[in-house]
């Protein structure tokens, strides 16, 4: 089944849609494989390799570090204080509890600092930096919109997959947490809403630009779980 190519074409088959509903079916087959996961189903399981856990943390780190420069920009670009509020929250959320996650985690999987500070890019973590900086200097708050959203709401989308599993090393166990929580939920929601808002009232050239880097980062997404395992791979 092959999706309509404009936002319109895709109301007039789906009357009731959203447009966040056009941009994760825009973005399969990277979405489903990109929320379901190998990396995410052994997390859940207590069954994933540390040593393809600490990768993993590695490049997230330095990701996490430029996501929170992306939030910048969406403070900024927000229309008015109603829509600056939620991500100057959701900021000091990530800046905080999350950075200390990090920190804990890598001492137990005997990270060195040097590594975890000064990592050596993946091809897949430069790509994904390069479009949240390209995202965050556009001046264009729908196409940050685009970027934040399929970040988030891939992970908050796994992370419910995983139900009640948590295993017991606190390095998956909080993980999952992160990405399963009630306020990490509503924001998500709220970010959805938010670019559906937007996204439904913008031209269809931007409505275009924000479904094309939805998808590329859901493509992304996919790759940065699959080079944790396979860290030479080259795509
Ligand atoms: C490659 C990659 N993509 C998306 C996220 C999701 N994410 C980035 S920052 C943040 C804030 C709260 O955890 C969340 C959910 C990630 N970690 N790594």
């Amino acid at each position: 089944m092959t999706v309509p190519e404009s936002f319109q074409a895709f109301l007039n088959e789906n009357p009731d849609a959203a447009f966040h509903d056009w941009l994760r079916e825009s973005a399969e087959p990277f979405w489903t494989k990109a929320t379901a996961h190998r990396f995410t189903e052994e997390l859940a399981e207590g069954t994933l390799d540390p040593q393809v856990c600490a990768r993993y943390l590695v490049q997230d780190y330095a990701f996490v570090d430029s996501f929170v420069s992306l939030l910048g920009y969406a403070v900024a670009y927000a229309p008015a204080m109603p829509q600056k509020r939620p991500f100057a929250g959701f900021l000091a959320a990530v800046t905080s509890e999350e950075n200390d996650y990090f920190l804990r985690s890598f001492q137990a999987l005997g990270v060195p600092e040097t590594q975890w500070r000064d990592p050596e890019l993946a091809p897949v973590t430069a790509e994904l930096l390069s479009v949240l900086q390209d995202s965050g200097r556009s001046g264009s708050y729908p196409q940050v919109l685009a970027t934040l959203l399929a970040a988030e709401w891939s992970y908050l989308t796994w992370g419910l997959a995983c139900g009640d599993r948590r295993p017991q090393a606190f390095w998956m166990a909080e993980w999952i947490d992160l990405h399963a929580l009630p306020e990490f939920e509503e924001f998500v929601t709220w970010l959805r809403d938010e670019t559906s808002r937007v996204g439904a009232a913008a031209t269809p050239e931007v409505q275009q630009q924000m479904c094309r880097t939805f998808r590329h980062m859901m493509q992304l997404e996919e790759r940065f779980f699959d080079h944790a395992y396979d860290p030479e791979a080259r795509r």
